[in-house]
């Protein structure tokens, strides 16, 4: 952590209250800069100012810290001794949570620790009582001392039904307090960027319209939080071109935010529909798109929308004068687009790197190199083979090495990658069918009545969940990322305890999956098994590479039937990226030639393979 985590630059609202709650006095900047100062005798203020106003000291004792919308950019801070309220509007959620952590272990680690202060009498005799001195960045010990304060503060257990709760909590291994919040459950990651990341995020702050991509693992997905989390929230719009690629970004989808539907009408038509009022407002408001798995978005509609933006917007600029920050890997999934109804052909769907659009944007484009989702340079140089579409021999061998592995771990399945949801689906449903024993069937209450539908496209979690003892499942939530309870962690349901399901993680940790509410922006839940949302009209290019780049290790992959066919690159793909300087690992001329070339003969043979066996099973 370091010393800017004590600055703060984001829409301030002061109120000072009386007694009765009627406000007496009221400041407002939209600009306001904050920062943590000390005074001699070694107390915590807040130190606010804006252009042209003196600044306002606060003393931090006795605050209460509202910190719910923390993630939008919002907090507020009650100072109980001066009766007033700190509302913190409009922060980039990242320096807002780094702020509020360092105020929360600062006043946390020192509660008690009067012995710092000085004197009254050194006070006065130092004669520099109001010289104020910004705070030294947190220490671990600091940490150390704030989080034993913690654990200490939540195991006093006062009422029969708090310790009936924190029993319940301690078996479950379920959330942590409130106030941990700021240490482990936030959905904005905290650890160091690698230098290809960082580069991508300066050139992101200096307002330019960037491109970054990278093979699987590289942490496209990660680092586009993080460019989240330093952006104004209420000027930049994350979304994605999937629902549950948006849900991973706490963004929504490219087509919730476009308002032009499918963008199938004329250019006018889609120019009339984000022209209502709604809709032309987060168009005209909006400094900073982002979109995550940019290889999914078809180019007509990609270059739609840069129309759409300049009218709307009323400016000739490219995307109306909107920094872009585009994501994703154009080697894993292209652009998915339905079948008009009518059409006797397959739809032709064209990737966005080809459109004018794309030109006029003059995109600063990165590639990161380093892989983070996996460790072994063996496996990596397989994948990146693939991800080109090279099969040479020593693919083809590490491939079927891998089919008479045995990847199962105790009671847990190796989970089978489906190149298609109905797949996963019909396996799941045999395989639950095929155990002893009653199911329990748990369905979702939706807030919201008529948005289910909407619900299940945009996030992993189903609707209604059967499950029995002995059934395979899916954390779909980081519930505790120090014991292993991660997103995509693999267990099996043991025993049902008070309704719940108990499921015993690879770890060997029980845990009470309990009821979790689930918005459209942060989801959680269980599920048993793996969807992939694809048409279903063959296997794409770069699927293999995306099913295999799922893998952690070699070890923990079993391909079965392997055929090099099954690995295929997009002609104009490779095309593109050779043309991107950075890319020179590109043999020149098509690869894996015979897939290239007679690709839709290739594309059949391939499809009914996948139907018939599954290709991948990963542990
Ligand atoms: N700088 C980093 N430090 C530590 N871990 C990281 C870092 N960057 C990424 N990771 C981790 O690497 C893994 C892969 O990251 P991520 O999912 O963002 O990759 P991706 O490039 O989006 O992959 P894909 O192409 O498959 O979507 C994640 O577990 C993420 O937490
Ligand atoms: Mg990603």
């Amino acid at each position: 952590m370091n010393n800017n985590d004590s600055y703060l630059s984001c829409g301030v609202n002061i109120e000072w209250l009386n007694k009765q709650g009627i406000v007496l006095r009221k400041v407002t900047h939209r600009q306001g800069n904050l920062r943590l100062v000390r005074n001699d005798s070694k107390e915590m203020f807040i130190e606010v100012s804006a252009n042209k106003i003196a600044p306002e000291k606060l003393h931090l004792t006795g605050i209460s810290v509202h910190k719910k919308f923390m993630n939008e950019g919002k907090a507020s801070i009650k100072f109980q001794p001066l009766n007033c309220i700190l509302y913190l509007t409009n922060a980039p959620p990242g320096q807002l949570l780094s702020f509020l952590r360092t105020i929360y272990i600062k006043t946390t680690s020192e509660k008690g620790a009067s012995n710092n202060r000085a004197s009254l009498r050194t006070q006065l005799l130092s004669g520099r009582y109001h010289q104020y001195e910004e705070v030294s960045p947190v220490t671990n010990s600091e940490i150390d001392k704030a989080r034993a304060k913690i654990s200490k503060s939540t195991e006093t257990t006062p009422s029969p039904q708090a310790s009936k709760k924190r029993k319940l909590e301690r078996d479950s291994t379920t959330k942590p307090p409130a106030a941990k919040k700021l240490y482990s459950s936030s959905p904005i990651p905290n650890e160091p960027l690698d230098i290809e990341q960082q580069e991508v995020l300066d050139a992101c702050l200096q307002g330019q319209n960037v491109f970054f991509t990278g093979s699987a693992g590289t942490g496209k997905s990660y680092l586009l939080r993080r460019i989240i989390g330093v952006l104004p929230p209420d000027v930049t719009t994350a979304t994605a071109s999937t629902g549950v690629a948006a849900c991973h970004i706490g963004g929504i989808t490219l087509h919730q935010f476009a308002g032009i539907g499918r963008g199938e009408a004329t250019l006018e038509q889609c120019i009339a529909m984000a022209s209502k009022s709604v809709t032309a407002t987060i168009w005209r408001r909006c400094k900073h798109l982002i979109i995550d798995e940019i290889s999914m978005v078809d180019g007509e509609y990609f270059e739609k929308i840069e129309s759409v933006a300049r009218r709307i917007r009323n400016n000739e600029k490219p995307f109306g004068g909107i920094q872009l920050i585009l994501c994703g890997d154009f080697f894993q999934l292209p652009p998915v687009t339905k079948a008009k109804f009518g059409d006797t052909k397959a739809p032709v769907s064209r990737f966005c790197f080809k459109t004018k659009a794309w030109e006029d944007c003059m995109l600063r484009t990165f590639e990161l190199k380093k892989v983070h989702r996996q460790n072994d340079e063996h496996f990596i140089s397989i994948l990146n083979k693939i991800r080109t579409g090279v099969v040479d021999k020593e693919v083809t061998n590490a491939l079927t090495a891998t089919s008479k592995q045995k990847i199962e771990r105790g009671d847990i399945l190796a989970t089978r990658l489906c190149s298609h949801t109905k797949d996963a689906d019909i396996t799941n449903e045999m395989k639950l069918k095929a155990l002893p024993g009653e199911s329990q069937v748990f369905e979702a209450q939706d807030s919201v009545p008529g948005t289910t539908a909407q619900l299940n496209q945009q996030t992993t979690f189903p609707s209604r969940l059967e499950l029995k003892v002995g059934a395979q499942v899916m954390l779909l939530k980081n519930i505790s990322v120090g014991t292993g309870l991660v997103n995509g962690a693999r267990g099996v349901i043991k025993t049902f305890k008070e309704g719940l399901p108990v499921v015993q993680f690879r770890n060997k940790r029980e845990y009470v999956a309990s009821h979790e509410k689930v918005t459209i922006k942060t989801a959680g839940g269980l599920d048993a098994g793996l969807r992939r949302d694809v048409s279903r009209e063959g296997l794409e290019a770069g699927q293999a590479y995306v099913a295999l780049s799922r893998a952690q290790s070699l070890e923990s992959l079993r391909v079965l039937d392997f055929n090099p066919n099954q690995v295929w690159a997009n002609p104009d793909v490779l095309k593109f990226y050779r043309t991107l300087d950075f890319m020179q690992i590109i043999p020149v001329g098509p690869v894996n030639k015979q897939s290239a070339s007679k690709s839709s003969n290739v594309k059949k043979g391939v499809t009914k393979k996948l139907y018939d066996k599954p290709l991948v099973s990963i542990s």
